[in-house]
């Protein structure tokens, strides 16, 4: 059986599209990030980490989980905690090129497949207004950086480079491919 270990409902429903027969069992882990770590250590680090968790009490199936953060000039971003940090977050973001790091966790039997993937989007110049106005959407809260570029989000970004599923949250082409191999032993 295979098992998403994630609450995120953006991975649920992009694992499902791909046609993946899952059951889903979040983790208990509470996410602290490592600033003394670089982002993609954090990324799979915590991924891999939601994924153990999980898979310790499944141990006969193949587990997956994510980890997405937002990351300039060496800061990580990760979820806001209000509404105050998520207009900081969302001014330091403006009218800049930042990255997008997912970090995956795949483990089966002796398996512990832990890598990452990395997009980058940069921000259109926002307004004081403009943030706020995406603030009050509520969009925010519970996505690395403070934004879905899936959603409303879409209206803030100027541009982006990579892999989309990659900033939605699970780089599904690279999940895929690994699944598969998986399977095939
Ligand atoms: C940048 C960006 C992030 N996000 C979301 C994806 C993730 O759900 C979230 C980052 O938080 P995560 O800690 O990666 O995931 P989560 O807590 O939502 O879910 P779980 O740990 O149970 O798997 O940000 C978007 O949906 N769109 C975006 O454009």
């Amino acid at each position: 059986m295979i098992i998403l270990a994630s609450n995120s409902v953006r991975r649920i429903e992009l694992l499902k599209d791909a046609g993946v027969d899952f059951k889903v069992i979040p983790s208990n882990v509470v996410e602290v990030i490592d600033e003394k770590l670089k982002p993609e250590d954090n990324a799979m680090n915590l991924a891999f980490l939601k994924a153990n968790d999980v898979f310790n009490r499944n141990p006969g199936d193949l587990v997956i989980a994510a980890d997405t953060i937002v990351t300039l000039n060496n800061r990580i971003f990760g979820k806001p905690k209000d509404e105050e940090e998520a207009f900081e977050m969302l001014k330091t973001l403006s009218n800049k090129r930042h990255e997008v790091i997912t970090g995956v966790a795949i483990l089966y039997r002796d398996r512990k497949d832990v890598f990452y993937s990395k997009s980058t989007v940069k921000f259109k110049d926002l307004t004081d207004e403009q943030i706020n106005d995406y603030i009050a959407t509520k969009e925010p809260f519970g996505k690395a950086g403070a934004y879905a570029i899936q959603g409303i989000g879409k209206s803030i970004v100027d541009t982006f480079e990579g892999d989309f599923f990659t900033i939605v949250g699970l780089p599904l082409k690279d999940v895929l491919k690994r699944i598969k191999e998986i399977e095939a032993i």
